[in-house]
């Protein structure tokens, strides 16, 4: 991967609050290939893509898998082995690196923003109309890394997705942008701990190249890296 600038001619940026940016159309589509190619060699793995279930039982809506170290919604990243005995895949460079660099492109746009270096990286995969991820906060990491705000990156890739976010739990004064193929969310510094998920995931909305290109199956990849 070859990910120095924003060197996509259409990308963009649009910044979403103090610590909240999204780079429009930032990653190439060879990169959206790479990317993908990676969740899927160690998505069908041990370790790999799987229904996580709340406390309750029930289901959450997508499937799921961990780079660097594993995290479930009951025992978030207490357990290093997942109940099937697995445990997560270590973090591929290439992932380290593009996070590195796309917080290192918003800082330019954003000087809030601190630093990161990624160890864990949690992947969604959303089925269509189906898949959506209810409001919460990202808060299970190190409290050194929360208390220094350092980033989350999210990374979309394939169908589009409708994401609510905000300094509220209130639905109703929430924000809601759309996250298409190709962009980048970051959000760290004050706004770590904003509540955010995912309402909807649009159909038939993956670009045709990205289809022909890989093995993408209907739906939303999004990775989340972080720095535990
Ligand atoms: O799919 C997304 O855009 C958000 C994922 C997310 O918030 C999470 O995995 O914690
Ligand atoms: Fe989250």
């Amino acid at each position: 991967m070859n990910h120095n600038r924003l060197r996509n001619r259409s990308a963009s940026y649009e910044i979403l609050g103090s610590g909240v940016i999204l780079l429009k159309n930032y990653i190439s589509l060879k990169d959206q290939v790479d990317i993908v190619n990676i969740c899927q060699k160690h998505g069908a793995g041990p370790g790999g893509f799987y229904e996580p279930s709340h406390q309750s039982g029930a289901k959450l809506r997508l499937q799921m898998m961990c780079f660097g170290r594993n995290w479930d919604p009951v025992t978030k990243y207490k357990e290093c082995y997942r109940s099937d005995g697995s445990k997560a895949p270590s973090l591929p460079y290439e992932l380290i690196s593009f996070a590195k660099t796309s917080v290192q492109n918003a800082q330019r746009r954003m000087k809030e923003l601190p630093s990161m270096c990624p160890d864990i990286c949690i992947v969604n995969f959303y089925s269509p109309v189906y898949g959506r991820l209810g409001l919460h906060q990202d808060r299970d990491e190190s409290s050194d890394s929360l208390r220094r705000g350092l980033p989350v990156v999210s990374i979309s890739i394939g169908d589009t997705a409708e994401f609510l976010y905000g300094y509220t739990r209130n639905k109703d004064k929430l924000d809601k942008v759309l996250l298409q193929s190709g962009d980048v969310l970051i959000f760290g510094g004050k706004s770590r701990h904003i509540f955010h998920g995912v309402t909807q995931v649009f159909p038939n909305t993956t670009p045709l190249p990205l289809l022909q290109q890989t093995a993408l199956r209907p739906g939303r990849l999004n990775l989340t890296l972080r720095q535990f």
